[in-house]
């Protein structure tokens, strides 16, 4: 297929199923156990309608927003996702220099195969950027990670809270999942052979793969609030929660003083049959109640995904899988191609539900189907 011919994120999907090899391919695509909430991620877009109005000059769209105060070029940001040396050989830092040229904010994973300098290096600070971080049993190598991210201009630290444990991936666990030899968990570089060389000892029996034994090795499962606040004494820098999926919990999240959530189910990855993000977010967006912003991510695949989130209340959405097909499809380029092909699509929504600039999108615009008073 030629770049002409993609006219959708699925192309780039479709892609990489002709062209990534299986162990990064399933580890990629799949979703946990049955991957009901996987497919319920996009589903549930669907069952929600765009109430557009007219008349409203649309000759200029303005997609621009902002995410922590800090400007992007529109509310369509990058998620972050492990291991992305196995898309391409530029894998994160790629990644990263298309962040920069789309200007949009891009999360590193803490499970990156770039390092947090290396991939601070390859891009600038036009474009926001992020760290995602887990609580690993070593909290010394924890607080090591937030430091290294400050010092290194990231701005913001996105506390994941939904991986105490990894979610059961049976394509994984078909697969032996194994990180190719030549690449390494470059953040922990001192130690990444040695875990690694563990995890493989680690009863990587028949119910498991590679990743649950690695993650079950290296992550803290006592994780609790009283984490949260100990990431928000060490960090000079905002801290979100990344996972949150009910209005109780994130009303906990404000009480916390986090200054953002992030409305996720980690890409239906993690507990099957968890409900739709998109489902989520209204729920979360109230309990909050504008004390600090909502973000989510899961399944938008359209820029009229992106104009449904807004309208129900995110400041801004994150992409995860397309960023992998794009990278493994052209690298930086493909990024690139894939951003500008979503941004558009959003801003050809915005203009034909009659929206100039962002902060025109609002519940209104949208209803749920086949219920014209929800
Ligand atoms: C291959 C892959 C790796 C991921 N790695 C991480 C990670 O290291 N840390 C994290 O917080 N979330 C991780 N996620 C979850 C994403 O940040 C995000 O929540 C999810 O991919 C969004 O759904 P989408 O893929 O439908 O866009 C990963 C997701 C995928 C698909
Ligand atoms: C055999 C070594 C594998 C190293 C595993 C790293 C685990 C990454 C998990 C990242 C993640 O959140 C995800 O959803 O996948």
């Amino acid at each position: 297929m030629s770049a002409t011919q993609f006219v959708s994120l699925d192309d780039f999907e479709q892609h990489a199923v002709n062209n990534l090899d299986r162990n990064a391919l399933d580890y990629y695509q799949s979703g946990a156990q049955d991957m009901i909430t996987l497919r319920e991620n996009q589903r549930a877009f669907d069952r929600i309608l765009i109430r557009p109005r007219v008349l409203r000059d649309v000759s200029q769209i303005d997609t621009t927003t902002t995410v922590l105060g800090q400007q992007v070029s529109s509310p369509i940001c990058i998620a972050p996702t492990a291991m992305q040396r196995m898309a391409h050989p530029d894998g994160e830092c790629a990644t990263a220099r298309a962040a920069v040229k789309n200007q949009t904010c891009m999360v590193l994973s803490s499970w990156s195969t770039t390092s947090i300098e290396d991939v601070a290096a390859a891009s600038n600070a036009s474009a926001p950027k992020w760290m995602q971080l887990y609580i690993y049993k070593d909290r010394e190598a924890t607080r090591k990670l937030i430091e290294r991210a400050q010092d290194s201009g990231y701005s913001a630290i996105a506390l994941t809270v939904d991986t105490p444990y990894l979610g059961r991936r049976l394509a994984d666990i078909r697969n032996r999942f194994r990180l190719p030899p030549h690449l390494t968990m470059a953040n922990f570089a001192d130690q990444s052979k040695a875990q690694v060389g563990k995890a493989e000892k680690l009863n990587v029996s028949d119910n498991a793969s590679g990743l649950a034994a690695y993650v079950a090795s290296q992550i803290d499962p006592t994780l609790s609030w009283k984490h949260v606040e100990w990431v928000k004494s060490v960090a000079r820098i905002p801290v979100l929660v990344k996972g949150i999926l009910t209005a109780e919990d994130a009303r906990m999240a404000v009480r916390a003083g986090v200054d953002g959530i992030i409305v996720s189910n980690h890409g239906g990855r993690q507990l099957d049959t968890a409900p739709a993000t998109i489902d989520c977010l209204e729920e979360v967006v109230q309990a909050v109640d504008g004390q600090i912003d909502v973000f989510l991510d899961g399944g938008v695949r359209r820029g009229t995904d992106v104009l449904k989130a807004l309208a129900l209340g995110a400041k801004a959405v994150f992409l995860g899988r397309p960023v992998l097909w794009a990278l493994s499809y052209k690298g930086e380029e493909g990024v690139v191609e894939m951003l500008d092909m979503i941004k558009e699509e959003f801003r050809l929504a915005m203009a034909l539900a009659g929206c100039v600039k962002v902060s025109d999108i609002n519940r209104d615009h949208v209803r749920m189907a086949g219920n014209p008073r929800l």
